[in-house]
């Protein structure tokens, strides 16, 4: 399914913070949205995912629209929101979280292969499935919570800030189950980051926010060069991956692969908790 956003606008009490937003997602495609802080970002995946009332526009899943519809129906019509800060029931266990996330999917069959494919993505879950989530490190809460937006079996995911606070080699393993969702899935994504080069290493196009609109949109090859993305976002020395290497992200997430599974390795240091 395609998420296609026209002229949104919403505010926060009375408050107008996005003015006219559309964007749009293809299935097999990552879009990123990119864009300083208090841009919107976070705004437009509440208001597409059904957590805040739009004030005007539209949000549709292919031609279906759903925008003043609440966030379980959006849900349950296929489009998955992985929330800022990764929050996950820390005092339930991975599974608990996990079968959450396919409350309302939970009787039919096809549960237990979704359950399967996602602790296939991240088998570090797979290890730790009795675990409280609150015991995970940074990096497992992330992919707990995009394992748990799988649950419910989306045509659509949006992510907000899959990367914050990572190591730059968790972000590798988030970046290539990303594309892992893009190719082999055919998802649409929509992805809010702040870490430019790691979602410009996988993202087919970008949205760039300013204020409430879009500032500029293109492919990342287009926006790399251009001087607005340039001088704002890839001048500088913010970077916590190399800039357009999916090869280097599978190798590194091959050696992390390694590192987790190879218990003489230990738990790897570079990963927050
Ligand atoms: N609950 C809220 N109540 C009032 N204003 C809000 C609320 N949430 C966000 N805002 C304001 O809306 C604007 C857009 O915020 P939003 O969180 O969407 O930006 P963002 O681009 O996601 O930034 P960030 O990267 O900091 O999350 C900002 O000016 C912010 O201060």
């Amino acid at each position: 399914m395609s998420l296609v956003v026209r002229d949104l606008t919403a505010s926060y009490e009375g408050l107008a913070v996005l003015h006219g937003v559309s964007l749009q997602v293809d299935p097999g495609e990552i879009v990123a949205m990119v864009g300083a802080n208090g841009a919107g970002k976070t705004t437009v995946l509440r208001a597409v995912s059904g957590l805040l009332q739009p004030t005007g526009g539209s949000v549709h899943l292919d031609d279906r629209e759903i925008t003043r519809l609440g966030a379980e129906r959006i849900s349950a019509l296929g489009l998955a929101h992985v929330p800022e800060n990764r929050l996950v029931f820390p005092s339930l266990s991975v599974e608990d979280n996990l079968q959450l996330g396919g409350w309302n999917r939970k009787r039919d069959k096809r549960y237990a292969e979704r359950r399967a494919a996602a602790l296939e993505l991240f088998p570090r879950l797979a290890d730790r499935i009795a675990l409280q989530a609150g015991a995970l490190s940074g990096g497992e809460q992330q992919m707990l919570a995009m394992a748990r937006g799988l649950m419910a079996d989306p045509s659509v995911i949006v992510l907000d800030e899959p990367s914050l606070g990572l190591a730059p080699k968790v972000v590798g393993e988030i970046v290539a189950a990303l594309a892992h969702l893009r190719d082999d899935r055919n998802l649409a994504v929509l992805l809010v980051e702040q870490n430019i080069r790691a979602a410009f290493s996988v993202a087919d196009r970008a949205v760039v926010m300013e204020r409430g609109r879009v500032l500029v949109e293109g492919t990342v090859e287009q926006l790399r060069d251009d001087p607005r993305v340039q001088a704002a976002y890839l001048g500088g020395s913010a970077t916590t991956m190399p800039e357009d290497n999916v090869r280097r992200v599978a190798t590194a997430v091959a050696r992390y692969d390694h590192e987790v599974h190879d218990p003489a390795a230990g738990p790897s240091p570079g990963d927050p908790r």
